[in-house]
């Protein structure tokens, strides 16, 4: 699978473990940044994921910041983006399961490293259900 990740000062711990785990499973990786602790804004670093889903260079995004709600709000103004932020792993496979999902938020301050792990492992592994749910996601959209 391709997947796209990007946080801002506050994730960029939890971004490289992502992504070590997620490259040793065999996935390919795009990281956008940050790269190192200094202050940064996290649009500057969700837009680039966001473009990424959008025109399919990645199959799925991961985004981070401290709560987890900047990047999130970011990612989905873009049309083609149906973002979650999660912070169990209950929400990340309902995500996927009843909203298709297409990126992943996570709050990198409220969440232990294993827990966001493991919320990227479901959401990774997890299938849109279709039927009812494709009904109302295909209403999101104004
Ligand atoms: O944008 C956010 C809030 O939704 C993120 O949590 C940021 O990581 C946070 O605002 C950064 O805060 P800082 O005090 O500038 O480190």
């Amino acid at each position: 699978m391709n997947i796209s990740i990007g946080a801002d000062h506050a994730g960029i711990e939890y971004k490289a473990a992502i992504t070590k785990e997620l490259e040793s499973k065999g996935h390919t990786v795009t990281d956008h940044g940050a790269y190192s602790e200094e202050s940064v804004d996290y649009p500057d670093f969700g837009h680039p994921v966001a473009n990424d889903v959008e025109n399919g260079k990645a199959d799925l995004g991961i985004v981070i910041c401290g709560s987890g709600n900047g990047i999130n709000m970011t990612v989905n103004k873009h049309a083609g983006i149906r973002s979650a932020l999660c912070w169990n792993t209950e929400l990340a496979a309902l995500a996927r399961q009843h909203n298709n999902a297409n990126v992943l938020a996570l709050p990198a301050r409220f969440i232990d490293l294993d827990l966001a792990l493991a919320c990227v492992n479901t959401f990774i592994t997890e299938e849109f259900e279709g039927g009812r749910h494709e009904r109302r996601v295909n209403k999101i959209p104004c």
